[in-house]
């Protein structure tokens, strides 16, 4: 990774994109953990059960530690 690309990376410049698929057991709240990372003024009020399955696009900021 070149001087740029560094730079970039820790400036935040380079946003990356990535898929993220929730499992988990019917009822054990994976829709309103999903809505809690959306922006506040884009949450659903009443969630309801999923029928099938959701795919949904936003942006969050996320700091992960392993
Ligand atoms: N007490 C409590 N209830 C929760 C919590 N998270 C979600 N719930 C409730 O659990 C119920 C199910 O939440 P959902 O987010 O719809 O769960 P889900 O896993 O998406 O359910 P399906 O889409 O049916 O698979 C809702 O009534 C939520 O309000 C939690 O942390 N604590
Ligand atoms: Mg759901």
């Amino acid at each position: 990774m070149g001087l740029f690309d560094r730079l970039a990376n820790l400036l935040g410049l380079r946003k990356k994109e990535v898929n993220v698929l929730v499992v988990g057991l019917n009822n054990s709240g994976k829709s309103t953990v999903i809505n809690n990372f959306k922006h506040e003024d884009d949450r659903c009020i009443d969630i309801v059960p999923t029928v099938g399955f959701n795919v949904e696009k936003f942006s969050c900021k996320l700091n992960i530690e392993d």
